[in-house]
């Protein structure tokens, strides 16, 4: 008997009602749970169109001030659904410690959108783990104090190519102890196809950047109806052809013998060990540079913004320095222990221009209570870092920046002792639990070693033009993207003393000299 189609239509519609209605409730609680409160969505979309593409954090922010009621709600998490898919905001540190951190068997998943690249297995994190673990940086300060004395002489021979220092100094840096390369210059034409490249990572790693990260069934559509298919191919064919290039190079220099110490060759030695394939060890290199290249000088750059608001800071931190550095040397990780201040600053840094402040989410494989709040398998938790760190009954007043907060017993935040903290260990800036950033013994020294050296060698502060007016800098003028990071703004920079120079100087000429890599230096 044939189907009227009327009551095929009819039956479309009642099934496609009771879908949209589902999506729309959300998951169902168990009893005696309840789903956190949140912002109303629209029909099919949920809350897909309230999220500002850029920036969202703020708007976090602002949902977690409005709908987390501290009072009311014991627990500040509050939900968005994305059509059909949870979003769960995290704006306080104890509640992702809690999660992210104790319950890490349920909450260290990622969730691999359609758009990206296969995501890091158990497998490559150990690597990388092993790679960057504290025993491990610590053997890498020879090559930081190298690429710190680069960057400070050409810093101060260029003020106004801050951007490029301070990248060429963390991508430099890596290029170093990943791929035994060198960096000549922030034109690098290997450095700008990585950085190019990058770009499309984080932008194709962004929620939502494709329609099909929001309605995954687009995947099936075949590849003439889906152009957007063909791009991803390109480029992760482009990264992965990157990657590879980079693992052959060493490759053939341990061929013939001549390939320096690096990740990469590590990575060979003990393949069989690792149990990975070629292209995954390529692929955890090449993820550390991704990783590691543009955070560190982000937070640079936010560190030089601070200190132009700021000036007052700046000279606290030449006099902390001062006692401990005298003229004729530039500071070293030995002065680190007694350069609390320096740490402080560094640390404040992050946490009021925190560099993923958004959160990188974590994916949860478990339903699961907290609070009397549901968490259903396969919520996408974001742990917004600029919420948490504007909690005032961690941060009082929060808006203000003040390295104070790590340094004074009348603080919450503060810990002794002062040779030993505050240090980034369990910092959330650097996430959570088993996905905490693997590079963040690296990159802490790293904006130690460059906070405390550029403070020792120059003063910063607001510019003016040629009419004695001051150029305005924005307090929160920052780029799009994964990486929080300030656009160019105008600041002055000089040099403390012609001896300080002189210092400088004597030791970028030193460093040339016995860089290990000298020979390194005509190849490319
Ligand atoms: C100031 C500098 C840096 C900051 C603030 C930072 C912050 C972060 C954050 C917040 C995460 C996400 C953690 C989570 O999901 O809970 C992360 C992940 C990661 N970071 Fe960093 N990072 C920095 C520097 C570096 C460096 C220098 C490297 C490499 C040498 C690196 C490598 C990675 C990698 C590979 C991941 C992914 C880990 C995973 O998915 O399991 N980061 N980082």
């Amino acid at each position: 008997m044939a189907v009227s189609p009327i009551i095929i239509a009819a039956a479309v519609a009642v099934t496609a009602f009771l879908v949209f209605t589902y999506i729309n409730a959300g998951p169902k609680p168990p009893k005696g749970s309840q789903l956190p409160p949140g912002p109303p969505g629209k029909l099919l979309i949920g809350n897909l169109a309230d999220i500002p593409p850029l920036h969202s954090w703020l708007k976090f922010k602002e949902w977690g001030d409005k709908y987390v009621n501290r009072q009311i709600c014991p627990c500040p998490l509050f939900r968005l659904n994305i059509a059909g898919r949870e979003q769960y905001i995290v704006s306080s540190e104890k509640i992702a410690n809690d999660l992210l951190r104790e319950r890490g068997n349920i909450y260290s998943s990622r969730e691999q959108l359609p758009a990206a690249v296969k995501l890091l297995s158990d497998d490559l994190r150990k690597l990388m783990h092993q790679l960057c673990k504290a025993s491990a940086a610590a053997t890498y300060q020879p090559t930081q104090i190298l690429e710190s004395t680069r960057m400070l002489y050409d810093l101060i021979k260029k003020p106004e190519e801050y951007e490029g220092w301070f990248e060429r100094y963390s991508s430099g840096l890596i290029f170093r102890l990943g791929f035994g390369k060198v960096m000549k210059t922030n034109n690098d034409p290997l450095l700008k196809r990585l950085l190019t490249e990058l770009h499309h990572v984080e932008r194709v790693a962004s929620p939502g950047q494709y329609l099909v990260d929001t309605f995954p069934v687009l995947m099936y559509l075949p590849d003439w109806l889906a152009p957007f298919k063909r791009e991803l191919k390109g480029l992760h064919r482009e990264e992965l052809d990157i990657m590879r290039g980079l693992l052959h190079d060493v490759k053939r220099e341990m061929e013939a013998g001549k390939a320096p110490e690096c990740w990469e060759k590590t990575f060979v030695e003990g393949m069989g060990e690792y149990g990975l394939t070629e292209d995954q060890g390529a692929y955890v290199v090449g993820t550390l540079f991704e990783a590691g290249a543009g955070t560190t000088a982000a937070a640079m750059m936010s560190w030089v913004l601070g200190m132009v608001h700021h000036p007052e800071e700046m000279k606290k931190l030449q006099q902390e320095i001062d006692q401990v550095v005298d003229d004729a040397r530039l500071p070293e990780f030995e002065d680190i222990p007694r350069l609390p201040r320096v740490r402080a600053v560094a640390k404040e840094i992050l946490r009021w221009r925190p560099i993923s402040a958004g959160g990188i989410p974590h994916f949860s494989t478990k339903n699961d209570i907290y609070n009397g709040m549901y968490i259903p398998a396969g919520t996408n938790m974001h742990p917004n870092q600029w919420a948490i760190h504007r909690d005032p009954a961690l941060y009082p007043d929060p808006e203000a920046f003040k390295p104070e907060r790590w340094l004074e017993p009348s603080w919450p935040t503060y810990k002794e002792p002062l040779t030993q903290y505050p240090n980034v260990t369990n910092y959330s800036a650097f996430g959570f639990g088993r996905r905490i950033c693997p590079g963040m013994h690296i990159a802490e020294r790293s904006l130690y070693i460059q906070i405390a050296r550029i403070a020792w060698a120059c003063n910063i502060s607001k510019k003016r033009d040629a009419n004695g007016k001051e150029f305005n800098v924005p307090l929160y003028d920052y780029c799009d993207g994964f990486n929080v990071q300030p656009n160019f703004f105008h600041f002055d920079l000089q040099v403390r003393s012609e001896q300080r120079w002189k210092v400088v100087e004597e030791a970028y000429q030193r460093g040339m000299e016995n860089d290990p890599l000298k020979n390194r230096w005509d190849e490319r």
